[in-house]
């Protein structure tokens, strides 16, 4: 992999030969991509060094050749609206949008239209104290650094998927990342089985871990709340019409960590996929990776990394409740072979219980009919969890699903 002639040659054998195909994969590497192992690099849990691999990606990374990112990355000239939220910051949100003061009224009009036309936007002075961020990101990059046994020790098992976790897979490929999940509202909920009563493990090290993850969670939770007001507002609704959804919440946080990667134009850091939840508030480091699907032309778009900001972007769920609206626009993560890159997003997500439908209000049997049936929320994650845990042979459970045939 290292050479210059290797790697024009694996350029030329990319679009002709499946990827199980293009490097000297032995029997036995195929096998343990079905199969996850637990990887013993600490530095770089992804890669696998062998007397005659060298550091080569492991097939089970190697996204088919339409899926893979082109060499270099797509920034637009005008890329995903970045919204300045002062005029809610420190005044409370209008109950109704049409009484909002001018101000309001004008960002209303921008969270609308960012939903709309990206379902992605950035938000600037959003409340959440930088020293927060800065804190849960030296604790994240800390556990990371950890040797790979004592990241284990928090390991995701079959009945908690909360903890460390290093082979995720999306839509069956394996990501390129290794991942600390923890909720953000620790209390057993009523009739949940073992899987959904989730309870957060927490490090030894680094110390004051948890302390940084905990803080960091209440503020970010306090802007998820405010970015819902605002949110059903622009649908025409009571501000805290969706707010009832979250009591009771299954929000979680997760910790990502994607180290250099040998081969980036073969693997990502996320396969493409939609955020399942209601909303996802992301903070990045500098580092750039994560990739848009512009809705008017299906390009991946680069979103640039602006310092102590969010990035929002609206799920399944919203895509739901708005009877498509809004809709949940596909992403992905991008590698580099020089610099890893650390990302928190935290999954806004209702209570398990929670049937997830169109919202009455925006229903109109004869002119808007709704256009996907309920389902249940924790089922749905539940399914989600599982599919993400192992490699399947079949795709996971999909919104489109529930659509319904008109
Ligand atoms: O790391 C990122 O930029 C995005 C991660 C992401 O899309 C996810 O974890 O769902
Ligand atoms: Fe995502």
């Amino acid at each position: 992999m290292k050479g210059k002639k290797h790697n024009k040659n694996l350029q030329q054998a990319e679009d002709k030969k499946r990827p199980d195909s293009l490097y000297p994969i032995n029997h036995e590497r195929t096998q343990a991509s079905r199969d996850p192992q637990p990887l013993s690099n600490s530095h770089n849990p992804c890669v696998r060094r062998g007397k005659d691999m060298g550091s080569l990606v492991d097939a089970a990374f190697v996204q088919a050749p339409e899926h893979r990112p082109k060499p270099t990355a797509t920034e637009a000239v005008v890329g995903i609206p970045r919204i300045d939220l002062s005029p809610v910051l420190h005044s409370p949100i209008p109950t109704a949008g049409g009484a909002a003061p001018p101000a309001v009224s004008s960002l209303l009009a921008e969270v609308e239209a960012a939903c709309r036309d990206w379902g992605f936007f950035q938000v600037i002075n959003h409340g959440v104290p930088s020293e927060l961020q800065d804190n849960i990101m030296a604790a994240s990059k800390g556990f990371f650094a950890l040797p790979a046994e004592e990241k284990w020790k928090m390991k995701r098992d079959e009945v908690n998927p909360l903890g460390y976790y290093d082979t995720e897979h999306t839509k069956n490929v394996r990501d390129w990342k290794e991942v600390f999940d923890f909720i953000v509202d620790e209390v057993p909920v009523p009739g949940t089985d073992e899987f959904l009563s989730l309870r957060n493990r927490w490090p030894e090290y680094p110390p004051g871990f948890r302390e940084a993850c905990e803080k960091y969670a209440k503020a970010v939770n306090e802007l998820a709340f405010r970015l819902l007001e605002l949110i059903a507002l622009t649908l025409g609704l009571p501000a805290k019409r969706l707010n009832g959804f979250f009591k009771d919440q299954s929000s979680f946080i997760r910790l990502n960590h994607y180290p250099p990667c040998p081969s980036p134009h073969l693997a990502l850091g996320v396969g493409r996929h939609k955020d399942p939840g209601a909303l996802t508030i992301l903070a990045q480091d500098d580092v750039s990776g994560l990739d848009v699907k512009r809705r008017s032309d299906g390009e991946w778009i680069r979103v640039k990394p602006i310092p102590n900001s969010y990035i929002i972007n609206v799920g399944d769920i919203v895509q739901v409740w708005s009877n498509d609206k809004y809709e949940s626009a596909e992403h992905r993560v991008s590698v580099n072979s020089e610099r890893e890159r650390f990302s928190i997003p935290f999954f806004f997500n209702p209570a398990h219980y929670v049937e997830v439908q169109p919202l009455e209000e925006l229903i109109d049997e004869k002119k808007s009919p709704a256009k996907y049936n309920a389902y249940n929320w924790g089922e749905f994650f539940k399914s989600r969890k599982n599919s993400n845990f192992k490699k399947l042979e079949v795709e996971n459970t999909q919104i489109y699903h529930f659509k319904k045939v008109v």
